[in-house]
């Protein structure tokens, strides 16, 4: 029995268009949907008692699986889409991240032609299997304080990788602690007494025979991390090297190279290239942000439409609680965020399709924007993800604190992304340096492109007031864009003023830094919601579909900019009025969606398989579900638990000598 079927009747929209909205194209809505079935159908990548394996065990099962993954990627004859899907719908970290997300792409990314052809059909085969180790116990950040060193020996046309102290242990590589034969090592270049900063290096670390480490190298596991289940089935890796011997075409040689005679040539690529692997991963885990949010949305929403509360009138049901406006206050503003983070997700994928061909050609003119833009919406868009994972939870009561309702495993597994590749804080300054850059060059002639054209505008912009009158005028695109160009230009524009008061302008950065981060935050804000805009200018078929994704816009837009009120007050561009004005609309738009709010979260088209969630299963018949999953515990496997006789029952039968007690 459907116990949302009531809910689904509601809908106003074809939601099978939207599904296709969602997945970017039919065509990959169909592979999207065949794999997940299959991995759902497929008990060889069963995950319901993941959280509750013990930690070698768990790791065991990952192993496992992700042998088998490769098995039926091979038997089935999957195309590069459909195993990257099979991935998507397994749901595991697992070694084979790394391997295929940063090993692969490092070598791609930094090797010659030469280095390329020898080791990617290795790698492709899974014959050499390998991680991307650049951050140590001593830094992570702070990628040019690496202490990990690498030094030219002429004699035998060697590089030398060493660990000259504990902090420059490699720390944290996922894959590297128990699994990875090699890694692509970050190290500082010395020839000749000389430093050269740091490249990347491909190092053989486990035997291809017995997997034991060579000699001189010392690997493990760092542990344990949060959380049952999640992020453990990743072996995350320390390493240390004593004198290990590489020979020099081991090297990743795009960008600069070391000649046998020990000269060290730069090419004529920017040497921010050797960052490039980074640019690439941000710009996966923003695509990525998107899947993480909608799922949470998916439990949150369908359980407030079965759980009920209060308001029963002469015995009837109660409410169900995606009724209460606060429910919808914090719940909605997430399910649009989710489409939100899907579109411009499916644009940062092209900007950086766009980079990668002008690299080809030898045009670094937009790298920088690439920089920034992957940077600052990893930063924003994880941010936001993993808070509104922990939203979900609390949005589902008590039963959303259960690890059956996938919310904390789902949370667990997240929440490293606000710290991996790139710690979001320190992103957002690199973002604000960009945006200062892009200031102090505005009164030079050079016009200001892409995604910060809107500084072009900036005496307009400075000066401009908003024009709204009634609650629909704030469904009016361009006077949301110029609100939030406005906001955006003016706080840059201020941090720049304020910087310009200090003599030595790095003094000044790291004074105003926390001004810079929120000057940051408000750039890439105006970036997600001008994509929203952008994608809504397209043909979008289907009945009722394009009204739904504007209503969820606007939702977006709005909560945003009641969220951050004070921004656009404090810049006089809104008056107390106009931001009350806002706010009445958006509770428009909280009633629009409402009925149509099971029938969005089925749009992801999530198997229960994937969801994970006794709370999220698409039936809705989540009570029963509970009950016999409390009974499968193995806590419930006696009735009289392990260490009763031991510890309660002496308690019981004790005699008590204190009368008081
Ligand atoms: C059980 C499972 C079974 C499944 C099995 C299936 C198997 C089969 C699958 C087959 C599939 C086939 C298909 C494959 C699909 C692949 C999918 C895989 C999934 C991918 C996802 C990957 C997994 C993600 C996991 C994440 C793991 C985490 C990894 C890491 O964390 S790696 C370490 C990251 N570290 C950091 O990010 C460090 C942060 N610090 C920095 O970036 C920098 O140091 C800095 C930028 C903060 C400062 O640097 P620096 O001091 O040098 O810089 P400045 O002086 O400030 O700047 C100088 C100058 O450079 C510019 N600049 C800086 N950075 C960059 C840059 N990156 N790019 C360009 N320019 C840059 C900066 O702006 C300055 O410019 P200017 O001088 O001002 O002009
Ligand atoms: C699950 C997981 C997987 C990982 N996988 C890999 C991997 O495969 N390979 C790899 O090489 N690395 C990996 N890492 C490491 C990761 O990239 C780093 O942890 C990350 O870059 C943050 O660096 P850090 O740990 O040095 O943090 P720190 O820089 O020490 O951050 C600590 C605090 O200092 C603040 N801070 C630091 N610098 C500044 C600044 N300049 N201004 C203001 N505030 C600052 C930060 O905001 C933060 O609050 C992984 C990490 C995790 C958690």
């Amino acid at each position: 029995m459907d116990y949302l079927a009531d809910e689904r009747k509601k809908a106003e929209f074809d939601v099978d268009e939207m599904k296709i909205v969602w997945a970017g194209s039919r065509h990959a809505f169909e592979v999207s949907d065949r794999i997940s079935k299959l991995v759902a159908n497929d008990p060889g990548f069963r995950k319901d008692t993941r959280t509750m394996l013990a930690r070698k065990e768990l790791f065991k099962n990952t192993l496992r699986k992700a042998a088998y993954a490769w098995k039926r990627i091979h038997d089935l004859h999957l195309s590069e889409e459909e195993a990257s899907r099979l991935r998507f719908y397994v749901d595991e970290p697992a070694y084979t991240d790394l391997h295929w997300g940063m090993f692969v792409p490092a070598i791609k990314g930094q090797g010659t032609d030469e280095q390329q052809k020898k080791w990617l059909p290795l790698a492709y085969k899974m014959q050499i299997i390998g991680c991307y180790a650049q951050t140590e116990l001593g830094h992570g950040s702070n990628v040019q304080g690496l202490e990990t060193t690498a030094t030219f020996d002429p004699q035998t046309d060697e590089f030398v990788i060493h660990s000259p102290t504990l902090t420059s242990s490699k720390w944290w590589p996922g894959g590297l602690g128990k699994v990875s034969t090699h890694g692509v090592v970050y190290a500082r270049l010395i020839i000749n007494g000389e430093e050269h900063g740091i490249h990347g290096f491909i190092v053989q670390l486990r035997s291809l025979e017995d997997h034991l480490p060579l000699p001189g190298v010392t690997v493990g596991d760092i542990g344990m991390k949060f959380g049952n289940g999640a992020y453990n089935t990743m072996d995350n890796g320390v390493l240390r090297f004593d004198h290990v011997r590489i020979p020099r075409n081991q090297m990743l040689m795009r960008v600069s190279q070391v000649t046998r005679d020990g000269k060290y040539k730069q090419s004529d690529v920017p040497r921010q290239l050797v960052y490039g692997t980074m640019v690439y991963v941000r710009q996966t885990i923003v695509a990525d942000a998107s899947c993480a949010l909608s799922r949470a949305v998916t439990i949150a929403t369908r359980y407030s439409a079965v759980r009920r509360q209060f308001g029963s009138q002469n015995g009837g049901p109660e409410t169900q609680v995606i009724d209460y406006k606060t429910q919808q206050n914090r719940l909605f503003p997430l399910l649009a965020s989710a489409y939100a983070f899907k579109f411009v997700g499916e644009w940062l994928t092209w900007l950086y399709n766009d980079v990668t061909q002008r690299l080809q050609a030898s045009d670094f003119s937009t790298l920088p924007e690439a920089h920034a833009c992957t940077a600052g919406l990893k930063s924003l868009t994880t941010t936001a993800t993993a808070d509104g994972i922990e939203e979900c939870r609390k949005l589902c009561g008590g039963h959303g604190y259960l690890c059956s309702s996938g919310l904390p495993e789902l949370f667990a597994v997240y929440v490293p992304a606000c710290t991996y590749e790139g710690d979001n804080t320190v992103l957002l300054l690199q973002v604000a340096r960009f945006l200062m850059k892009t200031v102090s060059q505005l009164g030079s002639g050079k016009k200001p492109l892409g995604t910060i054209s809107y500084m072009g505008k900036i005496e307009h912009l400075m000066q401009s007031r908003c024009t709204v009158q009634k609650a629909e005028d704030w469904l009016k695109p361009s006077q949301v864009l110029e609100a939030f160009e406005a906001r955006a230009v003016k706080m840059a524009v201020s941090c720049a003023k304020n910087l310009s008061k200090f003599t030595n302008p790095e003094e000044g950065f790291a004074e105003l830094s926390a001004d810079l981060v929120e000057a940051a935050v408000a750039h890439c804000q105006l970036i997600v919601v001008s994509k929203f805009i952008d994608k809504l200018q397209q043909d979008i078929p289907g009945k009722g579909v394009k009204q739904q994704l504007e209503a969820l816009c606007g939702i977006y837009y709005l909560y945003l900019l009641h969220k951050h009120q004070g921004d656009f007050l404090a810049t006089s561009y809104l008056t107390p009025k106009q931001a009350a004005l806002a706010n009445d609309q958006l509770r428009a738009l909280y009633t629009k969606v409402r009925p149509n709010a099971v029938a969005l979260v089925d749009s992801f088209n999530y198997t229960d398989h994937f969801l994970g969630s006794i709370l999220g299963c698409y039936d809705g018949n989540v009570y029963p579900k509970l009950y016999d999953a409390a009974w499968k515990d193995p806590l419930n496997d006696s009735v009289v638990p392990e260490g009763y006789h031991e510890y309660v029952r002496p308690l019981l039968k004790q005699q008590l000598h204190t009368a008081k007690l």
